[in-house]
């Protein structure tokens, strides 16, 4: 079993830190997907496990042995990158081979391998292709057998998906998934800006932004109860209301009194002196209040806000309306209305207070 741990690694370019002192864990078997902006850093911590950059300090281990000086072919990592980088002039079988023979793989191994590889990624048929005669989401098949041939215990997926389709992404979506539970042992950290993808595939996410590992967790801890503006905007999308916390209980929104969990005087939630982990929880205290749009509902309710409908985008099964409320943008996810409201009328909106999650105050509200 192989697992990978980054101890304090930190990688810079051109004398910038581009990845600051990452410490993360995948246990053996594990997917971890590195989630984060444009630039974050994941690429780059990837990398640094495949062995393609060098960190200025700290170190990463592979199944428990230090490999930070090791060189890239001697670390028993499969890596698939966007671009497929297959070999053009090679065929699908000889690009998938490639990893053995430079590893100096016995030929009798080398075909039972390929021929292995190829069964697993459905690709068994086109062997004697050249890329060329392959679709796009093929040819990433044929990139990820190539990555398995070798039976990596570490497998490094840098947005494997991205180049695909909407239909594609998501047919090779569940391909993944099921590669996963066929492989159990091998620990992958998968790479994505896409949301959809770290949810769906990942046992964890971490999230990166600005070189840093800014949260770690299962998708539903994250996603359920984010501890920070960053991962509840960045995980899902969010309505992040800047509330004050209330004298008597609950908080206030622009004036409006809302019931909210881990404040004093909410229904069901003990009365505890201020809101634990969350810095200005003490009554008169800043906070942002979190709430998914699909809780958000139209019509009256508890913790209803009144406002102006901004705009309704129409997504097939659901709605999505904004409403100006105080000055505010919310968003509420509903399923598709018959008769969606018009641009400029009135709206009230409500969420049951087990939805909200109470944050920090971050520096910007959505
Ligand atoms: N070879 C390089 N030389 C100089 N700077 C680099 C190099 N590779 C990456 N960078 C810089 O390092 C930072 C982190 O890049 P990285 O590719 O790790 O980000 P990322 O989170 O994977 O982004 P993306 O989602 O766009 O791929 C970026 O600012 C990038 O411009």
């Amino acid at each position: 079993m192989t697992g990978i741990r980054f101890d304090s690694v930190s990688v810079a370019y051109d004398g910038t830190t581009v990845l600051d002192s990452l410490d993360l864990t995948v246990e053996p078997g594990e997917v971890v997907a590195l989630l984060g902006p444009s630039g974050s850093g994941k690429t780059t911590a990837l990398r640094a496990v495949a062995g393609f950059v060098r960190p200025f300090s700290g170190r990463v281990f592979i199944d428990g042995r230090d490999v930070t000086g090791l060189a890239p072919h001697r670390r028993g990592v499969g890596m698939v990158v966007q671009q497929y980088a297959l070999f053009p002039h090679l065929r699908v079988d000889a690009n998938v081979a490639f990893g053995l023979k430079a590893r100096r793989t016995p030929r009798a191994t080398v075909a039972e391998r390929v021929a292995e590889a190829l069964e697993m990624t459905g690709m068994s048929a086109y062997a004697r292709r050249y890329p060329r005669e392959l679709s796009g989401g093929q040819q990433q098949r044929v990139a990820i057998a190539r990555a398995l041939a070798i039976r990596p215990g570490v497998l490094l997926l840098d947005e494997p998906l991205s180049a695909l389709d909407a239909r594609l992404r998501s047919d090779m979506l569940a391909e993944l998934a099921r590669l996963h539970r066929e492989l159990p042992s091998v620990s992958m950290l998968y790479v994505t800006h896409d949301q959809a993808e770290a949810l769906t595939l990942a046992d964890r996410i971490a999230v990166m932004d600005r070189a840093r590992l800014r949260d770690c967790g299962t998708p539903r801890e994250l996603y359920r109860s984010p501890r920070t503006e960053f991962t509840a905007s960045f995980v899902g999308s969010a309505n992040l209301l800047p509330v004050t916390v209330a004298d008597g209980g609950g908080v206030s929104f622009e004036g409006t009194p809302l019931s909210v969990p881990g404040v004093p005087g909410v229904p069901g939630v003990p009365g505890v002196p201020g809101v634990p982990g969350v810095p200005g929880g003490l009554p008169g205290g800043a906070a942002t209040l979190c709430v998914r749009p699909h809780m958000v509902g139209l019509g009256d309710g508890p913790n209803a806000l009144r406002g102006t409908v901004s705009e309704v985008q129409w997504r097939g099964a659901t709605h999505r309306v904004y409403a100006e409320v105080s000055g505010h943008r919310v968003c509420a996810d509903v399923l598709e209305l018959r008769e969606p409201p018009a641009p400029g009328a009135p709206v009230t909106l409500h969420f049951a207070p087990e939805d909200a999650v109470l944050l920090p105050a971050g520096a910007g509200h959505a």
